[in-house]
C-alpha cells in the first residue's frame, strides 16, 4: 500500500540537519503500522513525507501504486485527499463548529451541501460525537478534539491514515479509547494506518507491526510480537525497557541478575502446568517473584512474575512457545541488558 524507497531529508538552515537517511519501508494494506523512537528520531519528519508535507530531499514514495514524489500539484493534491492524517495538537479551527471543521476538507473539494452535511452526520456518528455537532473546539476535552480531527480526516474517504503522535497529549484512558477507535475504524473501513509514538505501550496495544527509527534511519522492522519478544537493537530493547519499568518497578529491584518474564494465563492454558513444562523441556531455572490467580467470569486469569535463568536462546525459544499457546508474555527484563532496561 504504501512503499518508501531511499528516503532522505536534510533540512537546510544555519546548521544542515539530515533528519532522515536512506529509509526503505514497504506497508502493507489493511494493517496497523506503528513507527516508534525516541525524541529527534525522525519520525515526525518520516510521516509528513509520506503525503509529501515535508518534500523528500531525495527518494521515492509510493501510495496505491501512484508515485506521490512524481506527480505534479494539482495531481498531488487530487492523490492526498486519499491519506487522511490527525495530529497531536489536533490542528482544530477554533472559529468553527465540530460540525463546520468536519465539513471543511469537503468544502475545499467541492461537494454539494448537501451532501457534505449527510456525510459529516454520518462521521460525527462514527466517532461518537453525534451530540456534539454543534460545539466549539474550546468546549471540548482532549480525547473529543481528537474525535473531531479522526472524522475530519475521514472525510473524504482516504485509504491511508497517518497519525503523527495522536495520543501524546492524552492521558491514558483517553488514550485507549482514541486507540479502540483507531482499531475499529482499521477493521470496519479496511483503512491502512501509520503512526509515529515514542511510546511503546501504544504500539503493544494496536500495531501490527513495528519500525524502530533512530537518527534518522530503521534500526529493525518486524511483528510486535517478535520484537518485544527478541529485540535486535539495544535502542529497542531501551524503549522495551522503560515501559515495563513503569509498569513494575518494584519486581525488578533486589532479584540479582537474569530476565524476568510476566506471563498472563487466561482461560484454558491457565490450567496448564505450562511453567514446569518449560523448566524441563528447556533446561532452565525459574523463580517466582510474583503472581496472582483471578476469576473474571467463567473463565480463569493468573498472572506470574518469573526470573529466568539459561542459555539465552533457550529462554527466547521458551518465550515463543508459551506466546504460541496463547499467553501473554511480557518482558520485563532482558537478562543480557540489565543496565539498557534500568
Ligand atoms: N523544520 C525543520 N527545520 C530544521 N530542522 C528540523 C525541522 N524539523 C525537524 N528538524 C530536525 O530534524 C530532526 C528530526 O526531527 P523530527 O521532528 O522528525 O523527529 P521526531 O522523532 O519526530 O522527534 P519529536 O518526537 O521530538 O518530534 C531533529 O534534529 C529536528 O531538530
Amino acid at each position: 500500500m504504501i512503499q518508501i524507497k531511499d528516503l532522505y531529508k536534510v533540512y537546510e538552515g544555519n546548521e544542515k540537519v539530515e533528519a532522515v537517511k536512506g529509509v526503505n519501508l514497504t506497508i502493507k494494506k489493511g494493517e496497523i503500522f506503528g513507527i516508534i523512537g525516541a525524541s529527534g528520531a525522525g519520525k515526525s519528519t518520516l510521516i509528513r513525507c509520506i503525503n509529501l508535507l515535508e518534500v523528500p530531499t531525495a527518494g521515492q514514495i509510493f501510495v496505491d501504486g501512484v508515485e506521490l514524489t512524481g506527480l505534479a500539484r494539482r495531481e498531488l493534491r487530487k492523490a492526498r485527499q486519499k491519506i487522511g492524517m490527525i495530529f497531536q495538537h489536533f490542528n482544530l479551527l477554533s472559529s468553527r463548529t465540530v460540525a463546520e471543521n468536519v465539513e471543511f476538507p469537503l468544502e475545499i473539494v467541492g461537494v454539494p451541501k448537501e451532501r457534505r452535511k449527510k456525510r459529516v452526520k454520518e462521521l460525527l456518528e462514527l466517532v461518537g460525537l453525534s451530540n456534539r455537532a454543534d460545539h466549539y473546539p474550546a468546549q471540548l476535552s482532549g480525547g473529543q478534539k481528537q474525535r473531531v480531527g479522526i472524522a475530519r480526516a475521514l472525510a473524504n474517504e482516504p485509504k491511508v491514515l497517518l497519525c503523527d503522535e495522536a495520543t501524546s497529549a492524552l492521558d491514558p484512558a483517553t488514550t485507549r479509547s482514541i486507540l479502540k477507535l483507531i482499531k475499529e475504524i482499521n477493521q470496519q473501513l479496511g483503512l491502512t494506518v501509520v503512526l509515529i509514538t515514542h511510546e511503546m505501550d501504544v504500539i503493544r496495544e494496536i500495531c501490527d507491526r513495528v519500525a524502530v527509527m533512530d537518527n534518522g534511519q530503521i534500526l529493525e522492522v518486524g511483528e510486535v510480537n517478535q520484537i518485544f519478544v527478541a529485540p535486535k537493537s539495544p535502542i529497542t530493547r531501551e524503549l522495551l525497557g522503560q515501559v515495563k519499568l513503569k509498569l513494575d518497578p518494584e519486581i525488578l529491584n533486589g532479584v540479582g541478575e537474569g530476565w524476568v518474564l510476566k506471563v498472563i494465563f487466561i482461560g484454558p492454558s491457565a490450567k496448564e502446568p505450562v511453567i514446569s513444562q518449560l523448566i524441563q523441556r528447556y533446561q532452565l531455572t525459574v523463580n517466582i517473584l510474583a503472581g496472582n490467580i483471578k476469576q473474571l467470569h467463567d473463565e480463569s486469569f493468573g498472572e506470574l512474575v518469573i526470573k529466568v535463568e539459561g542459555d539465552e536462546n533457550k529462554i527466547r525459544q521458551a518465550i515463543s512457545e508459551l506466546l504460541k499457546k496463547e499467553l501473554k508474555v511480557e518482558v520485563l527484563r532482558y537478562g543480557s541488558n540489565v543496565r539498557a532496561a534500568l
